[in-house]
């Protein structure tokens, strides 16, 4: 945005009228204007144009602007969205706010609050973009903290050096919550075409229609629905990388139309027999046995030989525990900086991540964490913050003996005094209420 004072605004709204005022007004301010009369224009021009701020009705006929806030939370997250509502409908815009839009204007908005608040929103992109434009400028930068000592990871994160320039399709295997996005992202972030797109596609979150046009897009016309051109995101991924989540669940005859695409390098968009050349590194991931698929017959063997050239294993949390309390310090100090607490964490609670065999593996964790720090006062995490079943964990973890002898019991004292006072034996039996030699006699029956 430097040296460019306004910024591209859409604006979505099905009253012509309205449109055209509002679109008047800013233009005036000096700002590029783009209309939508719905949801799906809107959606198009995201795609085309590098919208700075949109502006939107909340109630339309088709979609409504807070289907429009959903879409953009997942592919344009850092586009700020301001509501305009009509009286009456405050409830929705008010929970708007609470699932981050930027603002939101009663219907007349008052044109003169509404600029500013359209500078503050448009500034405020700038600044994430040249964020995220110097993240990526970080030489060798991966942009994301992988955090793992363990062998596991330490192969892994030498593998993600090894291939990360190359065009070599990559599968990413490990089960939900591993960090199988987290690996594709750094590939990507962290290559030469860092500066190209990175396109991420969830094949498990969408009917296949949806994912046939959203891969290749389509031609105004092509099906009911389709108002306007749109592109695909394999052209979107134009020289960048293309992350396909959770390719398993792939219907065989897309399976098929993939496999044209990595063979041919080509694309057809739905509605016509152009083709379009598209270039693009294919990472794609999986939590399921794919080669139990194909015996089953429900994966294609020679696309997954395609997809499999290089493949990245990522292994459970629980098969790697040694990494838990590395990326606990890593997680609640995120999550602490965001609430504002620096926190430290119990033995305890340690000891029940330790324990625990994380089956949504560290997205859990991470999620277990963020609770936590959020419940927790003062300046600990404690068992009371964590969920029932971590809980339980942390009691099962804890078979101390009933009575202990006091020879124990003496010892366990004599140790915590020589901690306390840092190896210093005269201040050690001050603490302990003993003499010196007494310390020392001790000290030696010990031994
Ligand atoms: N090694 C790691 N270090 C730090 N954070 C991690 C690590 N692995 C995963 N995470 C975090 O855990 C969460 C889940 O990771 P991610 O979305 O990459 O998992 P996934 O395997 O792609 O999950 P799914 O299969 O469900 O899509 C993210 O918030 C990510 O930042």
């Amino acid at each position: 945005m430097q040296g460019n004072m306004h910024g591209k605004v859409l604006i979505v709204d099905d009253e012509p009228n309205a449109l055209k005022v509002l679109a008047a007004i800013l233009r005036e301010e000096g700002y590029t204007v783009f209309k939508a009369v719905d949801v799906a224009e809107a959606e198009h021009t995201l795609g085309k144009e590098d919208i700075d701020t949109v502006i939107t009705d909340m109630k339309m006929p088709a979609k409504d602007g807070m289907q429009l806030m959903e879409f953009m939370a997942e592919r344009y997250p850092d586009i700020p969205v301001i509501f305009l509502t009509a009286y009456g409908s405050v409830d929705s815009a008010v929970h708007a706010i609470t699932r981050g839009a930027f603002y939101y204007f009663i219907k007349p908005p008052d044109y003169l609050k509404l600029k500013g608040i359209l500078a503050r929103a448009v500034e405020q992109r700038g600044l994430k973009r040249e964020i995220e434009a110097l993240r990526r400028r970080i030489p060798g930068g991966t942009m994301v903290r992988i955090v793992g000592a363990t062998p596991a990871m330490v192969h892994i994160f030498e593998t993600i050096e090894a291939v990360k320039d190359s065009m070599s399709s990559v599968l990413i295997c490990g089960e939900t919550g591993t960090g199988k996005e987290l690996i594709a992202r750094s590939l990507h972030y962290g290559s030469v075409r860092r500066d190209k797109p990175f396109v991420a596609v969830n094949c498990a979150a969408m009917p296949r229609e949806l994912i046939e046009s959203e891969l290749f897009g389509y031609e105004k016309g092509a099906f009911s629905g389709a108002f306007s051109r749109r592109i695909g995101r394999f052209e979107e991924a134009a020289e960048g990388t293309i992350f396909l989540d959770e390719i398993g669940e792939l219907e065989i005859p897309l399976q098929a139309k993939l496999l044209r695409v990595l063979q041919e390098k080509e694309i057809e968009r739905i509605g016509s027999n152009k083709k379009i050349k598209v270039n693009f590194r294919l990472i794609s991931s999986t939590n399921r046995n794919i080669p139990a698929e194909i015996a089953a017959g429900a994966f294609r063997e020679d696309l997954y030989y395609r997809l499999n050239v290089v493949q990245i294993q990522v292994p459970p949390l629980r098969d790697r525990r040694e990494d838990v309390p590395l990326l606990v310090a890593e997680l609640v100090r995120e999550y602490g900086a965001r609430e504002g607490k620096a926190l430290k964490i119990d033995d305890e609670v340690m000891k029940a991540f330790l324990s625990y065999n994380w089956p949504g593996n560290i997205r859990q964790l991470g999620n277990v964490i963020e609770r936590a720090v959020v419940l927790a006062k003062k300046d600990r995490i404690t068992v009371k913050e964590l969920p029932d079943d971590l809980k339980h964990c942390a009691v099962a973890e804890e078979p101390r003996p009933q009575v202990r002898t006091l020879r124990e019991v003496e010892e366990e004292a004599i140790v915590t005094a020589l901690e306390e006072s840092s190896g210093n034996k005269s201040q050690a039996a001050k603490l302990l209420g003993i003499s010196r030699k007494a310390l020392y006699k001790r000290l030696s029956e010990m031994e």
